[in-house]
């Protein structure tokens, strides 16, 4: 579904991503975590071609078997929009301010599939309908929805194509801690009925371990470990990912979050683990 082989990305001669190396399958949820700074956005940006045109790439980019690297601009736009269905991390940014819910869910199927208005109309009710939202808001603009709201129509929005591949790039990380997870279990359960697949990218293990089974850690443009999500939590190898589980652990008071790490970050002794280092 998306393979991503020794991924180098440099711009301005900086080097952004290292020989960064990840895979999710057909179907499989996996996360992309690291801290402020790693490398996640530029990823994202890689992997939907929306690198700087400065930026220096090279290694393997492959979505759905068809490299993206030697992709003209038009095949791109039609990938990301059929193939790949994108959530963005600030909805009120995201949202056009002066289309209402009804267009805005309905853009997707304008720019890439060649619909009647009353067929565009039909899907986007159903997929308002599937996300959670009121009929009576497909007439509503972004600034009269709450957070939430925003967000459940980002995702019809992101939906509405029936994509194979979903990357949900810090979709919960501006809403308050009920609301984030409503969205990430509404998230999740859209993309195993579809039997699609996601890449879910965050900062936070406890939003992870809700959205995701399997998961890469990146630090400073490099992998440094990947694993079962629930693993990682449990049993932090690197010091990237025990200052990541550490913080889950200040923020959520749950005692089973980061059990094997100590609140210094120190990682606890764990030998039934397989891990990768990068
Ligand atoms: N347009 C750019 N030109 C050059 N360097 C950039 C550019 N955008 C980001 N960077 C650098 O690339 C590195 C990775 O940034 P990136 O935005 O991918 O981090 P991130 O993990 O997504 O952080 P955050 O969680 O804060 O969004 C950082 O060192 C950043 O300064």
């Amino acid at each position: 579904m998306l393979d991503v082989r020794d991924l180098n990305v440099t711009i301005g001669g900086h080097a952004v991503l290292k020989r960064v190396s990840l895979h999710v399958d057909a179907g499989e949820r996996v996360g992309l975590i690291g801290a402020s700074g790693s490398g996640k956005s530029m990823l994202v940006k890689a992997v939907t071609g929306l690198l700087p045109r400065t930026a220096r790439v090279d290694g393997g980019l492959n979505i759905g078997g068809k490299r993206i690297d030697t992709m003209d601009d038009a095949e791109l736009a039609d990938l990301r929009g059929r193939y790949v269905g994108l959530v963005f991390q600030n909805p009120g940014a995201a949202l056009n301010p002066v289309l209402t819910v009804e267009q805005q869910v309905c853009l997707p199927l304008c720019l890439h599939y060649d619909l009647d208005a009353d067929e565009r109309h039909d899907r986007a009710m159903t997929m308002l309908e599937r996300v959670g939202l009121p009929p009576r808001l497909a007439g509503a603009y972004p600034h009269e929805l709450s957070g939430g709201q925003q967000q459940r129509v980002g995702i019809a929005t992101a939906l509405i194509t029936s994509p194979r591949l979903i990357i949900a790039d810090e979709p919960t990380t501006a809403l308050d801690a009920i609301v984030q997870r409503s969205i990430i279990d509404l998230l999740v359960s859209l993309v195993e009925s579809a039997g699609a697949s996601m890449l879910f990218i965050t900062h936070d293990f406890a939003v992870l371990s809700r959205a995701t089974t399997r998961c890469v850690v990146i630090d400073s443009g490099r992998v440094v470990e990947t694993g079962g999500t629930e693993d990682l939590l449990r049993n932090p190898g690197e010091p990237a990912t025990c200052a990541l589980v550490r913080a889950a652990k200040l923020l959520t008071l749950d005692t089973g979050v980061g059990a094997g790490v100590d609140m210094d970050g120190t990682a606890r002794m764990d030998t039934n683990r397989e891990r990768q280092h990068g």
